[in-house]
C-alpha cells in the first residue's frame, strides 16, 4: 500500500527571497489524521501549496498515493481535494451553485453532484440557505461552504488550511465532527491550524514545523511523553520559544 503522501527531499524558495523549505522529507500514511503546525511564517502554506500543485518545487520529489505532484498532473488532482484559508468559492452564488460548478470542474456527473450537494449541504447545516448567495453569509456558514466545495468529489486526500479560523463554536463543532466522518470513511487528512485544543481532539499524528524545518514528529502522546508536556501549547511553546516570528 502507498502512503498517501511520500515527500524526499524537497527545498523550495520564493523567486529572489531565502529558503522557506529545506531538505525536507515527510510521509503521512493513509488513514491519517495528521497536523501540521508551527508559528506564522513557519511554511505550513508553503508546503500546503507544494502537496497540491499550486507552487511548483524545484528539488526533491511528491508523491500522492503513488502519483508524483506536478503542476499538468491531472489524476493526481482528482485524488485529492484542498480547503484553503481563503475562500475559493463564487460570493455572488449561492452553494448549491457553487457546488454544482465545482463538481462539474471535478469531472462529476450531474446526478452525482445533486447526490452529493444534498448530503453536503444537509450534514453541514446549509440546506435552508442553499439557493442564497454566499456573499450574504456569516464567517461559519462561509467556512462549511468552502469545506462542502473541498470535498464534493469525496477525496482520497484531504488538505485543510486553517478550516475553522475566525468560527463560532457551533460551525467548528460541525467540521470537526465532519472531518471525523470523513476519516472513518477513509480519506486522510492533512490539517494546519493554530486552535490547538481542536487539534488535540482531532489529529492522530502531529509535526511541529519551524523555519522550513521539522523540529519534532510522532503520535502527540509519545512527543509529551518525550518532552515531558501535558498539552500541545505547552509542546509548541517548549519546543518554538516564545519571541515573535512575523
Ligand atoms: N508569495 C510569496 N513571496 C515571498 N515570500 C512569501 C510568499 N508567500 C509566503 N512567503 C514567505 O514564506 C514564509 C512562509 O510563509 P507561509 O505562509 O508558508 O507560512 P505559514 O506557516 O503558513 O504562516 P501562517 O501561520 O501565518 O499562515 C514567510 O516568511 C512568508 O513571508
Amino acid at each position: 500500500m502507498s502512503a498517501a503522501i511520500d515527500i524526499s527531499d524537497v527545498s523550495f524558495a520564493y523567486p529572489g527571497y531565502p529558503p522557506v523549505i529545506a531538505n525536507l522529507h515527510l510521509t503521512i500514511q493513509q488513514g491519517e489524521r495528521f497536523g501540521l503546525f508551527g508559528p506564522n511564517g513557519a511554511g505550513k502554506t508553503t508546503l500546503m501549496q507544494l502537496m497540491t500543485g499550486l507552487l511548483a518545487y524545484k528539488k526533491g520529489s511528491i508523491h500522492l498515493l503513488g502519483n508524483k505532484i506536478q503542476r499538468q498532473n491531472k489524476k493526481a488532482n482528482n485524488l485529492f481535494g484542498f480547503v484553503p484559508q481563503d475562500f475559493s468559492f463564487y460570493h455572488e452564488l449561492s452553494p448549491k451553485e457553487n457546488l454544482s460548478f465545482f463538481g462539474a470542474w471535478a469531472g462529476l456527473t450531474k446526478p452525482e453532484i445533486q447526490r452529493r450537494s444534498a448530503h453536503l449541504l444537509q450534514v453541514l447545516g446549509l440546506e435552508d440557505v442553499s439557493d442564497k448567495p454566499v456573499q450574504k453569509f456569516s464567517g461559519g456558514m462561509k467556512r462549511r461552504v468552502n469545506l462542502a466545495i473541498g470535498v464534493i468529489h469525496q477525496p482520497k486526500v484531504l488538505f485543510l488550511d486553517e478550516p475553522t479560523v475566525g468560527v463560532d463554536v457551533q460551525s467548528r463543532h460541525a467540521i470537526i465532527n465532519y472531518l471525523k466522518e470523513l476519516n472513518r470513511e477513509g480519506s486522510t487528512l492533512v490539517y494546519t491550524s493554530h486552535q490547538l485544543n481542536e487539534a488535540e481532539d482531532l489529529c492522530t499524528r502531529i509535526a511541529l514545523f519551524d523555519e522550513g524545518r521539522i523540529i519534532a514528529h510522532d503520535t502527540l502522546p509519545n512527543l509529551m511523553a518525550a518532552h515531558q508536556q501535558d498539552g500541545l501549547e505547552g509542546l509548541f511553546l517548549h519546543l518554538t520559544g516564545k519571541t515573535y516570528r512575523d
